[in-house]
């Protein structure tokens, strides 16, 4: 074990090669990588990641050290340029620096836009309204089949977390007189405003994924960037007049509604009428793209993760149908107010969380200034990845840590430990109310109305991780999807 970070720094690997640093050590997905090395180094270890110095931890207790003590030394995030290329130079909440920026765009974030009153009173019936038509699509389409129709899943959750979201920041289906897409002819429930915001969402959701190597390679970033900046340049500004125009039909509309009914666009300019200074439509871009560039795959990704794990285990989807069916009954469908009642369906998200937490490695922070971590000398300026799927499957914490087990959250037995899909401290996601009642919601409508079967029957559904931004599977969900029969009436008269 060499120690990196000059004496009494943490252990790391011993060959860290010209350029690379230690990237040829690291496979993909990474947070597996990271957590066969922190089986070898111990639960912080340092490496060094190209051109950065990096220490990945990788136990309960360190995580804890570093989102409680070390808070505020560990608030920063590392300064990436492809990155910034596409978040307004580093500018959205998830990607600016620890600073007076930061903390106003968090501020209005958790405080105007993501509260827990707005997500009850104006988020939630919105979502609810997108997942209705969803359930209508579903029903039509195994109606056409006979029975029961095959689906595939992915492509449905994302669609409907960016539409979700779409008319929750900016309402493009009121503004066309209709609060769904009422057309059983149409191919998705999807308002053409955000099928025209997919499109560039897409392409630059593949750049992310690009920009984390180029961004550790300078030189990389040289050679390749100078053949797609162009590319990324034409995404970004296409978003942008997007934006622009979405922005510009809300001014020109005189009547945005009032309060709790007012889209998240609609706050951010009735806001800036009062301070222009500090709400320019910059910012209000910002804010936009960092809630759809959080928001959506991360939501539809559990999702996915959840409905794989059923099917893997028809027994819990059983159970958690039969307390739908005790709590809510059949006679109409489940609402957000009905999920913080439903005990067990929030124990299968938990540990959906544990096992396949969606943004593994939370997103890299970074030191201001020196200090000791586990007795480790840390210095400034040292990026920080905590392995959260490494904490939540560790055997010395977890009974039995790989296996699906939602009971353990009803019990007493996961009281105390920790579980940190959504981080820690001052960084944690300020999303999480809306992604957990969301989660729930959707989830439990979907078991309520309807029985779900693998398309491969016995083999059950393959469980392997894919490579991307927010630990997707290897292979889209497929699943049969079949209306309940007790359920036909309420769903046909949505
Ligand atoms: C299952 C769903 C979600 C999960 C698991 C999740 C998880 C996370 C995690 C792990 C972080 C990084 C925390 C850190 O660096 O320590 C984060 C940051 C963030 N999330 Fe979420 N998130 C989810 C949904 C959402 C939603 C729905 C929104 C908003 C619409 C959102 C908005 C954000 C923002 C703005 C940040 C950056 C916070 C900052 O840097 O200050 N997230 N999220």
């Amino acid at each position: 074990r060499r120690r990196r970070h000059g004496k009494g720094g943490p252990p790391g690997p011993p060959l860290a090669l010209p350029v690379l640093g230690h990237l040829h050590l690291l496979e993909k997905p990474l947070h597996h990588s990271l957590a066969r090395l922190a089986a070898r180094y111990g639960p912080v270890f340092s490496l060094r990641l190209g051109s950065r110095d990096a220490v990945v931890v990788s136990s309960a207790d360190l995580a804890r050290e570093c989102f409680t003590e070390h808070d505020v030394t560990f608030a920063n995030r590392p300064h990436f340029p492809t990155m910034a290329l596409m978040t307004y130079g580093g500018k959205t909440i998830g990607n600016c620096a620890y600073g007076p920026h930061w903390r106003h765009l968090r501020r209005v974030a958790t405080v105007h836009l993501l509260s827990a009153r707005r997500v009850s009173s104006s988020m939630l019936p919105t979502i609810t309204a997108e997942l209705r038509a969803m359930v209508r699509r579903l029903h039509r389409a195994a109606a056409v089949a006979g029975g029961g129709v095959r689906i595939e899943l992915r492509q449905r959750l994302f669609e409907l977390s960016l539409s979700a979201l779409m008319e929750t920041i900016a309402q493009t289906k009121m503004w066309r007189g209709t609060a769904v897409v009422d057309d059983d002819d149409a191919a998705t429930d999807m308002s053409p405003e955000t099928q025209e915001f997919k499109e560039s969402l897409d392409l630059l959701i593949q750049f992310f994924v690009a920009a984390n190597t180029w961004d550790l390679l300078p030189m990389l970033r040289w050679l390749h960037v100078l053949g797609v900046k162009n590319k990324i340049a034409a995404a970004v500004a296409t978003r942008d007049a997007f934006f622009q125009r979405l922005i510009e039909r809300h001014r020109l509309k005189d009547d945005v509604g009032e309060g709790d009914k007012m889209s998240m666009l609609g706050v951010l300019l009735s806001l800036q009428k009062s301070e222009p200074d500090k709400y320019s439509d910059d910012i209000i871009m910002a804010l936009c793209f960092s809630m759809f560039s959080a928001g959506t795959e991360t939501t539809a990704g559990a999702t996915e993760w959840a409905m794989s794990l059923l099917l893997n285990h028809p027994e819990v989807m059983k159970k958690a149908q039969a307390e739908i069916d005790a709590s809510v009954g059949t006679s109409r469908l489940l609402d957000a107010d009905d999920v913080p009642r439903l005990g067990y369906l929030q124990g299968i998200i938990s540990e959906t969380l544990r096992l396949y937490p969606v943004v593994p490695l939370l997103v890299p922070h970074e030191s201001t200034v020196d200090c000791t971590l586990g007795g480790h000398h840390i210095p400034s300026g040292t990026m920080l990845l905590v392995n959260t799927y490494a904490i939540h499957r560790d055997p010395t914490v977890w009974a039995d840590p790989t296996a699906f087990r939602p009971e353990r959250f009803s019990a007493a037995d996961a009281e105390g430990l920790l579980l940190m899909p959504f981080g820690m401290g001052r960084r944690r996601c300020p999303g999480e109310t809306l992604a957990l009642r969301m989660l729930g919601l959707v989830l439990g409508t979907l078991i309520q109305c309807f029985d779900w079967d693998t398309v491969g029957g016995a083999a059950g559904v393959d469980m392997a991780q894919g490579v991307g931004l927010t630990l997707p599977r290897a292979v889209p969900l497929e699943a049969m999807c079949k209306p309940r029969q007790v359920m036909l009436d309420v769903i046909r008269k949505l």
